[in-house]
């Protein structure tokens, strides 16, 4: 089997949106003195789909959801020259040819972002190739069904926050996450307004639920310093990119601070990244995301790197790329969940764009044994939402 063509398109949302209100996610722009809109580094309201054909007809899926424009370019002018005339089943030895042909430039960030997408099609295809879904080829099932976690909760008036919570209790999940809203540049009333939402949110959950906390590089390590001691009475499951991915030193430091662990890895990249985050005992959980850190092919590496540091990969939004590898892992025990909602910061983007993300049931969710590949299709019912680039 050879592969004949890679055919790339950007779908960027025109339909409505919810607009973000003020402190709505602490994010890595707050510590700077900024005039614009704040939360407009958190919102991704463009997707990177690629589809790659075989010369026996099969098509593989796969997805980029950063700078979608910038990834097409990669793909398009680097990447796919690599691939074409090669057999999908060498997938290591695709992945290499890109991550090497491009390491002057994309070992992180962007231009691995674009090398994921490939690869979560490379392994699509091989999946219908083989006729088994792709966490078949991956170990097979570790795990009867995937906990999830309900993952919004962004900071709005309490009482929202409060009934946004019963709500996933009232759909069977034990486990949600919740975002701050201030940060170090907020004072002391921004310390306050932060314990107030997560005292909040744990009077309606109760003890019995787990509660992850998300800072998303909107604190800084003096600041996360001080507000984790402050925390632990609501005994999170963990605190979510206290400050910027780079810092790593701070990472470690913080996850020996108190009991509270720190989770990480959302915006880190290949095994060699994890590696480091790992040695140093950085991060307590893991969370790449399979369409950022290398695809398939290396998100496996560091599911057997996190195994051998007894670390749990939880990965970043759950979605069919991740589900699979989650299935497959005894280092994963559990995914992520966005609660589909109107278009907001962009992550419940890809339910408009792709069909046969399993829907979770009373917190649960399962895939098919008989749905070849990753389990995924173009959802043509929003298509005229969208600005598509070819
Ligand atoms: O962990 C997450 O889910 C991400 O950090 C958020 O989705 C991010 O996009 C900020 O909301
Ligand atoms: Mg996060």
């Amino acid at each position: 089997m050879k592969i004949t063509k890679v055919r790339t398109r950007v779908f960027e949302w025109k339909g409505h949106t919810v607009p973000p209100t003020a402190h709505f996610c602490s994010n890595a722009m707050d510590e700077l003195w900024d005039k614009g809109d704040s939360m407009g580094t958190f919102r991704f309201h463009g997707w990177t789909v690629v589809e790659i054909e075989t010369d026996n007809g099969l098509v593989g899926l796969g997805n980029v959801a950063l700078a979608p424009r910038i990834a097409k370019a990669i793909i398009d002018q680097y990447l796919a020259p690599l691939i074409i005339g090669q057999d999908p089943f060498d997938y290591e030895y695709l992945w290499q040819r890109m991550y090497r042909s491009t390491h002057a430039w994309g070992r992180k960030g962007i231009g691995m972002a674009a090398i994921s997408g490939v690869d979560i099609a490379i392994w699509d295809i091989m999946g219908k190739a083989v006729g088994k879904p792709v966490f078949k080829l991956l170990g097979g099932r570790t795990k009867d069904k995937i906990p999830c976690y309900a993952s919004k909760l962004y900071r709005t008036d309490l009482k929202g926050m409060q009934e946004e919570a019963q709500s996933y209790l009232d759909q069977g999940f034990t486990a949600m996450k919740m975002r701050f809203g201030y940060g170090p540049r907020d004072g002391v009333t921004g310390v306050r307004a932060n314990l107030d939402s997560v005292a909040a949110v744990r009077e309606v959950i109760g003890e019995d639920i787990d509660l992850m906390l998300e800072c998303y590089m909107g604190w800084n390590l003096d600041y996360a310093k001080r507000m984790l001691p402050k925390l632990e009475r609501f005994q999170p499951r963990w605190l979510e990119e206290p400050v910027i991915a780079d810092d790593i030193d701070g990472y470690a430091e913080l996850n020996q601070l108190t009991s509270i662990p720190i989770s990480g890895g959302e915006h880190e990249f290949t095994h060699y990244g994890f590696r480091q985050l790992l040695e140093k005992r950085a991060v307590s959980v893991i969370q790449y995301d399979t369409n950022r850190v290398g695809g398939i092919t290396a998100a496996r590496k560091i599911n057997a790197l996190a195994e051998a540091f007894s670390v749990p990969v939880i990965p970043h939004a759950g979605q069919m790329h991740n589900y699979h590898l989650t299935m497959s892992s005894l280092a994963s025990p559990m995914s992520e969940y966005f609660p589909v909602h109107d278009v907001e910061i962009g992550n419940e983007l890809f339910y408009y764009i792709f069909k046969g993300d399993p829907e979770p049931v009373n917190g649960f969710i399962d895939l098919d044994e008989e749905t070849p590949g990753l389990g995924l299709e173009l959802n043509s019912d929003y298509f005229d939402q969208f600005n598509i680039i070819e």
